[in-house]
């Protein structure tokens, strides 16, 4: 699915509250200055790209929203944060990396300009290269490069997203294998006091910005969904109050308060990658995220090659046939805890 050009007058809804504006125009001004101001080493490595990083070793916090334009519901949440936290700036207990994704496409309200950027998180891009947003992979790549680079060994990203369809679990999350197994266990545990009902473990990379950290930089990244894409500064922000709650106690360095909540696993049965143009899928594309499917059902067909359920039950995760050929179509899952 190849997203059209941004018209020069794309525009960001009128009347959004300030906080909210400024964020998803990458405008940092007000934040970074209060920061600054409270003795913080602030800077700006690229566009839509925020470091604060403070005295001593901290923990290392990347925080990424609107890596698809039209996943807003974070970037309200963050603004939010954010801009309460550099109020009272000396309470920020890590080093920070802000980073908000698809400028371009949050502008434009829609998922990405040319291509899919949570699939260019990696050297082999095939007929994704040359796009608008291979261009902003490597700029978010050198930046995050730079940020973990003299970090310590406690180092966290959080790729916060939101879901396109309707989800038996409203808030999920997918973490990949590759984690060690403490910083797992923790991130595991933040994300259950966050309120997140489900993981999904992921063994290996689509060319996701989380993975990649997880994989470059030994960061505990996963790709956080929260609620359903929505028009910016309609976000109904309640559904999000414990992964609010969550991140503002990680970035003030504060005893858990959702502490002892844990999600549901999952472990990834298969990723099913759209092989050809005939990729066609057993149902319809609005099936609900973490719908059950039998052994032996049809999930989808490509040609002569026909995906079924191999084990007795399997869950189907963002079902997509309309991705370009090459890239994941969907996710099938099996709950094991
Ligand atoms: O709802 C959907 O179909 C997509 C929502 C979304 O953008 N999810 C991420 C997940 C990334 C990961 O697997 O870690 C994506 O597809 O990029
Ligand atoms: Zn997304």
């Amino acid at each position: 699915m190849a997203g059209d050009r941004t018209p020069a007058s794309a525009a960001l809804p009128a009347l959004l509250p300030e906080p909210v504006r400024a964020l998803a125009q990458a405008d940092f001004g007000a934040v970074a200055q209060r920061f600054s101001a409270a003795g913080f080493a602030v800077a700006q490595p690229a566009d839509g790209v925020l470091t604060i990083k403070g005295s001593g070793e901290r923990p290392a916090l990347l925080i990424s929203v609107g890596v698809h334009g039209d996943e807003t519901g974070p970037i309200e949440m963050v603004a939010y944060l954010l801009d309460a936290l550099s109020r009272e700036a000396g309470k920020l207990a890590v080093n920070l990396m802000l980073c908000v994704g698809n400028i371009g496409a949050i502008r434009a309200g829609k998922r990405f300009i040319d291509a899919d950027l949570n699939r260019m998180f990696r050297t082999e891009r095939g007929t994704l290269a040359g796009t608008a947003e291979a261009t902003r992979a490597d700029q978010l790549i050198a930046a995050t490069t730079d940020f973990f680079g003299d970090a310590g060994p406690e180092r966290w990203h959080l790729d916060l997203h939101t879901a396109i369809r309707p989800s038996v679990y409203p808030t999920f999350a997918i973490v990949p294998e590759l984690i060690a197994e403490q910083p797992r266990r923790t991130l595991i545990a933040w994300l259950g006091a966050a309120g997140i009902g489900a993981v999904i473990m992921n063994p290996a990379s689509v060319g996701t910005y989380s993975y990649y950290s997880a994989e470059h930089h030994g960061a505990a990244g996963t790709t956080v969904e929260l609620g359903r894409i929505g028009t910016l500064g309609q976000n109904d922000l309640a559904q999000f109050a414990d992964a609010s709650q969550a991140l503002d106690d990680l970035l003030r360095g504060a005893t858990n308060s959702g502490a002892g909540r844990q999600p549901h696993i999952f472990n990834t049965a298969r990723q099913i990658i759209k092989l050809s143009d005939q990729f066609r899928m057993a149902f319809g594309k609005e099936t609900h995220n973490f719908t059950a499917m039998q052994q032996g059902q049809e999930i989808a067909r490509d040609g002569d090659t026909v995906y079924t359920v191999q084990h007795p039950e399997e869950l189907v995760v963002f079902p997509n046939p309309d991705v370009r050929v090459g890239l994941r179509a969907g996710l099938m899952v099996v709950r094991v805890a």
